[in-house]
């Protein structure tokens, strides 16, 4: 029988995977939701489609200033200097990835100046604002960074499997996330958050699954936005 791992144990195999093993249901709604399934099997509504590229727009626009401040916790709070260089490299990316949002939007005739916030990007971007508080731990917000990115990742990567339907148009956008260079930054970012995750105290560790679990939802809700909106 299978008995609860001590923390000895969990430690070895990464206290990430332990939670998205726990919290399995909730990560797969947010890597496989309707939205990107409709993406993966051709049927994805192109309105729907634009909806999710203004918005994320916006959202990315907000990323930027998280990301900074994760950068910020590193610089301070960091036993290894090297989680610096993998945070910068992101940040290189938003960089590109909002000149990218920039183009697409055009080709899609989508007028960025006019995009209005939803309310769950409004709610999803106040939640990364309150975590660029200089009392929110390095844990915690290397955790939440690599959530973030690690659900498009999975998501995107999921539209470029062999058997997919991904409409032609949209194929350069999913290996925005879905490449394997975005796979491995990930997993950069991932053992920078175990690595932290193993010697933390019991309080930030909740506090970082619970962020997790936010993280998680925001997502799924930010899906339904594009999704819900065509
Ligand atoms: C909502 C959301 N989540 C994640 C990512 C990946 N940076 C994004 N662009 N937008």
């Amino acid at each position: 029988m299978e008995g609860k791992k001590t923390r000895e144990e969990v430690e070895k195999s990464g206290m990430i995977d332990t939670w998205m093993k726990k919290h399995r249901m909730i990560y797969t709604g947010a890597t496989k939701h309707p939205f990107i399934l409709s993406i993966r099997d051709g049927t994805v509504d192109l309105e729907a489609f634009k909806t999710w590229l203004g918005q994320d727009y916006i959202f990315v626009r907000a990323f930027a200033p998280f990301v900074a401040s994760v950068l910020i916790k590193a610089w301070k709070e960091s036993d290894d200097c090297s989680d610096m260089e993998v945070i910068l490299s992101g940040m290189a990316s938003l960089n590109d990835e909002i000149a990218w949002f920039k183009s697409e939007a055009t080709m899609w005739g989508v007028q960025l100046s006019e995009v209005v916030p939803q309310k769950a990007n409004q709610d999803y971007c106040r939640f990364l604002e309150s975590l660029m508080s200089p009392d929110v731990e390095y844990t915690v917000a290397i955790t939440t960074f690599w959530a973030i990115e690690a659900v498009y990742q999975a998501s995107f990567a999921l539209c470029l499997e062999d058997g997919s339907k991904t409409p032609a148009a949209l194929r350069e956008t999913c290996r925005r996330w879905g490449n394997d260079g975005f796979g491995q930054y990930c997993n950069s970012l991932q053992k920078i958050a175990n690595r932290r995750l193993g010697k933390t105290p019991d309080d930030v560790l909740t506090k970082a699954e619970v962020t997790l679990l936010r993280v998680l939802e925001h997502e799924v809700e930010f899906w339904n936005m594009s999704h819900g909106a065509a």
